[in-house]
């Protein structure tokens, strides 16, 4: 089975959602967008967190989430234990929060980034394996200790 990615974002996200989503699903990833669905101003942490739960309990492997800035949305994933979230708007970031820090939450910022970065962002982020060296292990571990 593909990864099961869920993407949610708010209303200042929403436009760059729909277009992760839309290539996504396109490149066979399954995916599920929680929301939000419409223009109307909401609250990122009601997203973040419905998102970060359901990845944590097994029902997704992995999160995509959008907000104006990517800010609050890895803020709030990150009060998440178990939670390792990456606020990205380059390519080398992408990469090596995987290699090196295992990042299971990917936040971008609907107004900072295009959708031709966001897109090169997420591709790498999703293909780059983390590297288990003990030394990265060793630290993963240390975040998780708190
Ligand atoms: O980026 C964000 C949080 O990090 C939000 O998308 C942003 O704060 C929403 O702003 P507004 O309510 O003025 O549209």
């Amino acid at each position: 089975m593909s990864e099961r990615i869920v993407l949610a974002s708010d209303h200042g996200g929403l436009e760059l959602k729909k277009e992760l989503v839309e290539g996504l699903r396109e490149g066979g990833y399954t995916v599920f967008d929680i929301g939000t669905h419409t223009t109307e101003s909401t609250d990122y942490p009601d997203y973040a967190h419905q998102a970060v739960r359901g990845m944590l309990e097994g029902s997704y492997d992995r999160c995509i989430l959008v907000c104006g800035t990517g800010v609050g949305m890895a803020m709030t994933a990150n009060r998440h234990r178990g939670a390792r979230a990456v606020n990205c708007s380059d390519v080398f970031t992408a990469r090596y929060s995987r290699a090196h820090n295992d990042s299971n939450v990917l936040c971008l910022g609907g107004r900072v980034v295009g959708f031709g970065l966001a897109w090169e962002i997420v591709k790498t982020w999703l293909t780059t394996p983390f590297g288990g060296d003990k030394r990265h292990i060793r630290r993963v571990n240390k975040i998780e200790s708190e």
